[in-house]
């Protein structure tokens, strides 16, 4: 089983040591993440495609490649071919007729070929002869040639035939790790979820950055988006999860700040604590989430003002969306649930925020705050490679997790019902109550509290955080379940 996987158009412009780069970086990143479901799976880089082959015909081998190719950035589609090797036209007529006759029923088609190497036809011959047979035989609607409904296409090389069967499209944007590293500033909301993602389709390794405001609860839900997103869009590439504590740092400015300036505020010292961090890891650029007008606070000019506290460039990459655009991506890139269970931790709730800082005013502010809070944060940072979240969050959990289900107690499977179709939790001797996380909070209120819950998710981090909230909600029946492997 092959595929041969296109690239995005923008790296085929490229000047030719540029562009080889960028494919060997898409083949070795491709090679990465399908090793990991196939050890036995080959990928090539060529000049105008990477080729792709799977072991075996085998029908969730494939599905798992293609939904893997398709979230890889620097691909524009990804084509499913069957290679023959190049017979007469009657059997190249057969073959594709084996492939499309079900295609082509009842529809309009045009038959179209792209042809490498010398043979001693024309392609424009063979796609004649091959429509001709397809109207004869396949009850077809006829040929159309500017709007077909269906494109019958083939690719023949030197002496081999590429059928493509089917197309898929690709994330497009460039391979990871082409352009530099940059460090995004995620809370876990739709805007900083998007900006992280719309960087790793650019090709950025994109690292990540918190700032803890909210406690366990909010660290370990960002967390976990930050791993979804590094999961399904850049695995190829290790990236670090970086979380600094700063809820003393919003307790000195509730203090020292006047309310209106809280807002503004807050984000230099981020911008100046981020920049410590992109220093360490000699990186030149950060990503935030904002984008103009969104929020009263997030003015030109306040933006102006934020930006001049760091001489690192800061990228913002939804600076002109609109946020329902912002939502509709994340409903796209499966972040949607995600992203909205994430409450608003923000502590600085600024009271008619300014929306027109002054620089001179803001560093009058500023003077009051004691600045060592913001180094003791920083010497508190802590830095995690992101493919070691699920066991950090396990080790650190501090919710009791239990292995069996006792009297009196029930399991949540908490998955999105998604993942509880895909892998159905078999609990025979137990009662399982099916409630995704994203509707938990106000569907656990309605249970009957003299029962105790234990809450269920695939690695043990969806379960940690949710039971964390609701405890912190004054639920004290509550648990999580972790079954041994
Ligand atoms: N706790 C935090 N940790 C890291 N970055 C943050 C944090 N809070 C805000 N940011 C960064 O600042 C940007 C603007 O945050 P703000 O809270 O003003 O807007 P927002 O629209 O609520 O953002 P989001 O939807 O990303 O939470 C965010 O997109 C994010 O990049």
């Amino acid at each position: 089983m092959k595929f041969i996987v296109k690239l995005f158009p923008e790296i085929t412009i490229k000047s030719k040591p540029v562009r080889k780069r960028f494919i060997q970086r898409l083949q070795s990143n491709l090679q990465v993440t399908l090793k990991r479901i196939d050890n036995d799976i080959k990928v090539r880089g060529l000049w105008d495609r990477v080729e792709v082959e799977l072991p075996s015909a085998d029908r969730a081998l494939r599905a798992r490649a293609v939904e893997l190719m398709c979230c890889t950035p620097g691909i524009q589609h990804i084509l499913e071919v069957d290679q023959y090797p190049l017979g007469t036209f009657e059997e190249v007529f057969q073959i594709t007729r084996e492939v499309y006759a079900g295609q082509v029923k009842g529809k309009t088609f045009v038959v179209r070929i792209k042809r490498g190497g010398r043979h001693e036809f024309k392609s424009t011959d063979l796609e004649r002869y091959i429509g001709g047979g397809l109207l004869e035989h396949c009850e077809t609607r006829g040929v159309d040639l500017h709007n077909p409904e269906v494109t019958v296409k083939l690719e023949i090389r030197d002496q081999q035939l590429f059928l493509i069967s089917h197309q898929h499209k690709g994330l497009g944007g460039y391979p990871l790790g082409t352009q530099e590293d940059v460090i995004s500033l995620i809370s876990g909301g739709f805007d900083s979820v998007v900006a992280s993602y719309m960087t790793m389709r650019r090709g950025s390794k994109t690292h990540f950055l918190f700032f803890n405001l909210g406690g366990r609860a909010h660290e370990i839900g960002v967390k976990q988006i930050a791993l979804y997103l590094w999961h399904r869009y850049g695995s190829a590439a290790r990236v670090k999860f970086i979380s600094v504590p700063f809820d003393e740092v919003v307790g000195e400015i509730l203090q020292n700040v006047h309310h209106t300036h809280m807002g503004v505020i807050l984000k230099r010292m981020m911008m100046r604590a981020a920049e410590k961090v992109a220093d360490r890891m000699k990186l030149p650029a950060f990503v935030t989430g904002e984008s103009i007008a969104q929020v009263s606070s997030q003015t030109l000019i306040n933006l102006q003002v934020i930006d001049s506290v760091t001489s690192k460039l800061i990228v913002r990459p939804l600076v002109t969306m609109d946020k329902q655009d912002i939502i509709d991506i994340t409903k796209e890139i499966g972040a949607y649930d995600f992203a909205k269970n994430i409450p608003e931790y923000c502590g600085v709730i600024s009271d008619r925020p300014t929306t027109n800082a002054k620089l001179e005013r803001i560093e009058e502010e500023e003077a009051n705050f004691d600045f060592d809070v913001l180094a003791q944060a920083l010497e508190n940072t802590q830095v995690i490679s992101i493919d070691k979240i699920v066991e950090d969050i396990n080790i650190h959990a501090t919710i009791e997790a239990l292995t069996r289900v006792g009297e009196n107690q029930m399991i949540i499977d908490i998955r999105h019902s998604r993942e509880q179709e895909r892998k159905p939790l078999n609990m025979p001797k137990a009662e399982v109550l099916t409630i995704p996380f994203f509707d938990l909070e106000t569907k656990f209120q309605e249970l009957d509290q003299t029962k105790e819950y234990l809450l269920y998710c695939d690695k043990g981090v969806m379960s940690q955080m949710h039971a964390q909230n609701l405890q912190d909600k004054g639920f004290c029946n509550v648990k999580v379940y972790r079954p041994e492997v």
